[in-house]
């Protein structure tokens, strides 16, 4: 799905990526606009690597990846940490987990107490049930392993299923984690993409075919559907370096982008309506930057004239963290065979007084990100870290644990005005004393999974949970690592608050360029946030196409 540069078109869209393939296929529905994809990596849509549920290990780390990497982080003992990012049509969505968690419906009203106040759950919800459909098991199965999936399930392109549900030798290791952590007190979560009910146990989520078994990603989905049309042209291996602008009156108009092109050389493409940036959490602030919407200080230390002078382009980085257990399972027959991968989650919290002291102690501000993630710990119904059970090959198990709404803020800002030289990732983990103190205390919880009567049986022996203060050093030391979750970074917020775009998601200052991706998220999800990444895309279709 390639085709040549054309000299224009009514939206250029930079980065055929998550986002960026559903902005394409919903705007596309209409016959008489004309639609640009510009990717900077290969089709590799039928590539039985990319579709492979079982294969996406593989990627990160290959030509399909950005191998974007973070300066030395104080905060993890100056350790330095990977972040894949995808190269390649469908972006992020062909190379990801597969893990479908819909975002917490407190999650997303805090985007609207932060200030955006269109962005409440009740505007949210209908756009995330456009963009799945959760095909949902028999009701005896859905019964026994927490999966509730109401209201349809969705009736969108992306298409979600329950893997580990589908081979009956799973049923032992998932009835043991159901029984654990009901003997804690810890039922069923809500709805799947409801989630009235954040925290409880239920079976994994995720992006795979319910028919063919294969991965359902942007490219497999909503790029198909859009490279069917005659009004779409999707170019691959093409490099947008910048956005040009014009000034109209008191508006500055972005006119097109400058594109580098595979072969060598440079091209410009004409935009008649729209420049839309989903260039992924790393790219879009660099592009902005690069073509003169940022820091003021910093484009004119490289030389670049100031269009939009905005110094929040770049900064409000979030990312989760993860901690990972690791363990020999013992020999369970039933299990012989079982395909490996994850199994199940547990949403959960800290004892409420523990949350509600660590709440009133770190978090003081009277507003903003802290006010909003106080409200969040002190909220019973809200889950402060999750947990992943996974089976990997050779009898080994994995359960990953990431704390939910970090309050650590960092920044990716460009050091040059090659676009081909990486911009400086810095995310700050463990920068807000928070972050540590909830980290630490859920990963001693986590040590206790695998000691819980009922699921000892499929474990080996493992050491018992470290005092708190020797928990915190291995976390900085060794344990905790970066989750591929970055975003934030053009967030979504009033502009005095460090915002980079307005409620329509067009970038303040300019008239008709917008945003899309997951740049735009003012606070991050407390899960997997590709489900949030679809539905913002959904919804940010609809302004367009509503001329919003
Ligand atoms: C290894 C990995 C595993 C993950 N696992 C999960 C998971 O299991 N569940 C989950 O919910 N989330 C997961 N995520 C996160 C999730 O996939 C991302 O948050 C989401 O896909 C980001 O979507 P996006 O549209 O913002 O960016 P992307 O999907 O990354 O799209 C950006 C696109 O823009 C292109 N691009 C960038 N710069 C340019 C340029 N200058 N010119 C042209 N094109 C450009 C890129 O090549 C890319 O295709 C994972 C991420 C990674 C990297």
């Amino acid at each position: 799905m390639t085709s040549p540069l054309p000299p224009s078109a009514d939206y250029i869209i930079v980065g055929g990526g998550t986002a960026g393939l559903v902005v394409a296929n919903r705007l596309s529905s209409d016959p008489s606009v004309r639609v640009l994809v510009l990717e900077a990596g290969p089709d590799r849509t039928s590539d039985p690597q990319i579709q492979n549920p079982n294969a996406w290990q593989s990627l990160p780390g290959s030509d399909a990846d950005w191998k974007m990497k973070t300066v030395p982080q104080a905060g993890l003992n100056n350790r330095t940490q990977d972040h894949p990012a995808g190269k390649l049509l469908g972006g992020s969505s062909s190379l990801n987990g597969l893990v479908y968690v819909a975002p917490s419906p407190a999650g997303i009203n805090a985007w609207a107490e932060l200030g955006n106040t269109d962005w409440t759950w009740e505007r949210f919800a209908p756009y995330l049930r456009k963009s799945v459909t959760v095909s949902a098991p028999e009701k005896e199965v859905c019964e026994t392993v927490g999966v509730q999936v109401g209201g349809g399930g969705g009736d969108g392109p992306i298409q979600v299923t329950f893997p580990a549900l589908q081979e009956r030798g799973n049923d032992p290791l998932l009835r043991a984690w159901v029984e654990g952590f009901k003997g804690l007190g810890v039922g069923f979560t809500g709805d799947v993409l409801e989630e009235g009910k954040m925290v409880g146990t239920r079976a994994h989520a995720a992006s795979i075919d319910p028919v063919e078994g294969l991965r359902s990603s942007a490219c497999g989905q909503h790029g198909a559907e859009a490279g069917r049309r005659e009004n779409v042209t999707v170019v691959t291996g093409v490099m947008v370096r910048r956005v040009f602008f014009s000034t109209v009156g008191e508006d500055v108009v972005a006119t097109g982008v400058e594109v580098g092109l595979g072969v060598g050389g440079e091209a410009t493409v004409t935009a008649d309506k729209e420049v839309i940036l989903a260039a992924g959490a790393f790219h879009t602030p660099k592009l902005l930057e690069l073509s003169g919407v940022g820091d003021r200080k910093l484009l004119s230390g490289l030389g670049i004239p100031v269009v939009v002078e905005n110094s929040g382009v770049g900064e409000n980085l979030q990312n989760h963290l993860m901690g990972v257990l690791v363990s020999q399972m013992n020999k369970i027959p039933e299990m012989e065979g079982v395909t490996p991968g994850i199994q199940a989650l547990a949403f959960l919290r800290l004892d409420g007084q523990e949350q509600a002291d660590l709440a009133a102690r770190y978090l003081t501000h009277e507003q903003g990100v802290e006010k909003v993630i106080r409200g969040i710990l002190k909220s019973p119904n809200e889950a402060t870290a999750f947990l992943l059970l996974g089976m990997l090959p050779g009898d080994m198990s994995i359960i990953v644990m990431i704390p939910c709404f970090p309050a650590s803020r960092g920044n990716i800002h460009i050091t040059s005005t090659d676009f081909a030289t990486e911009s400086k990732f810095d995310p700050r983990f463990f920068s807000h004393p928070l972050d540590i103190e909830l980290m630490a205390r859920h990963y001693q919880k986590l040590q206790q999974v695998p000691l819980l009567p009922e699921l000892q049986p499929f474990f080996q022996p493992l050491a018992a949970p470290a005092d708190l203060e020797s928990t915190k050093e291995a976390l900085r030391t060794a344990a905790a690592q970066s989750a591929h979750h970055t975003c934030g970074t053009a967030a979504m917020l009033p502009r005095e608050a460090g915002g980079v775009v307005d409620q329509e998601l067009r970038v303040y200052g300019t008239r008709n360029l917008r945003v899309v991706d997951a740049s735009v998220f003012p606070l991050m999800p407390h899960g997997n946030p590709m489900s949030v990444v679809y539905a913002v895309a959904e919804r940010a279709a609809d302004l367009i196409q509503t001329g919003k």
